[in-house]
């Protein structure tokens, strides 16, 4: 099925897909003095195709900040909470959301291709986040479903700081599952690390903490440019 957040992802020559959230899972304030607008904005600016704005009051989230980040924005953006029923999807749908969040952790597997079939049939694309081997395996999606690897652990509120080594492990069962754009999320910081993870085949990296504590977006953005500009350059030498 048709997808705008996978088709901006997969066109991106940065494939970030920029977060906003008010609060890390430590409880360190990301925003600093900054509204919703500018960031998104920013994000904008540099060039990221498409947004997540985390709504869940775990992360100080709310579903004004999605409605800010919407009007904002003008590139697809994913809403970030614990959806267990199809009627969060309508509301995300009403809210101006291209995309939402399905954690496979917390949905029994019928559950959750349910509720990936209601997206899309509301126009949504479902972003389903899987953080196991277990939450793979088997799974068989629409292509135009984005399938997320989580670095950190969900079970234990993300107060891990991640491993991205989870994400290359997993790669080929994310890829299994039919999807069209695996994306890697959580815990990148480095612009190393992200460029290790295109150059491994993701197509998307879902960045938060890593954007907003930077202090330089754009900076940050032209670094993982060039790092990947580098690997192309390497692959088409080697080729
Ligand atoms: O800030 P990070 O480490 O870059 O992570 C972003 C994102 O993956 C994280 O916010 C997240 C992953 N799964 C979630 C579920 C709900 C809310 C938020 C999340």
């Amino acid at each position: 099925m048709a997808s705008a957040f996978v088709d901006a992802l997969l066109a991106a020559p940065i494939p970030v897909v920029a977060e906003i959230k008010a609060r890390a899972s430590d409880g360190t304030d990301l925003l600093r003095g900054r509204s919703v607008a500018e960031i998104a904005a920013a994000y904008r600016a540099v060039g990221a195709p498409c947004l997540s704005v985390v709504t869940g009051s775990w992360f100080g989230g709310s579903n004004a900040m999605l409605e800010e980040a919407v009007r904002h924005a003008g590139i697809p953006v994913l809403k970030k909470d614990f959806i267990t029923r199809e009627v969060q999807i309508r509301q995300a749908a009403g809210m101006g959301a291209a995309a939402v969040l399905l954690t496979a952790r917390l949905l029994p597997r019928s559950a959750l291709c349910h509720l990936a079939d209601a997206a899309q049939r509301h126009g949504l694309t479902p972003f389903i986040e899987a953080s196991s081997e277990k939450e793979l395996d088997g799974l068989r999606l629409d292509p135009g479903c984005v399938v997320a690897v989580n670095n950190k652990d969900i079970a234990r509120r993300e107060r891990d700081a991640g491993d991205i080594g989870h994400s290359l492990s997993l790669l080929p069962l994310a890829k299994r599952t039919g999807t069209r754009c695996p994306v890697s999320a959580s815990g990148i910081g480095t612009t190393e690390d992200a460029a290790r993870l295109i150059g491994a085949g993701y197509r998307g990296l879902l960045i938060g903490t890593g954007l907003l504590l930077s202090g330089d977006i754009a900076g940050w953005f032209s670094r993982l440019a060039e790092r990947t500009a580098d690997r192309r350059a390497m692959a088409g030498e080697a080729a």
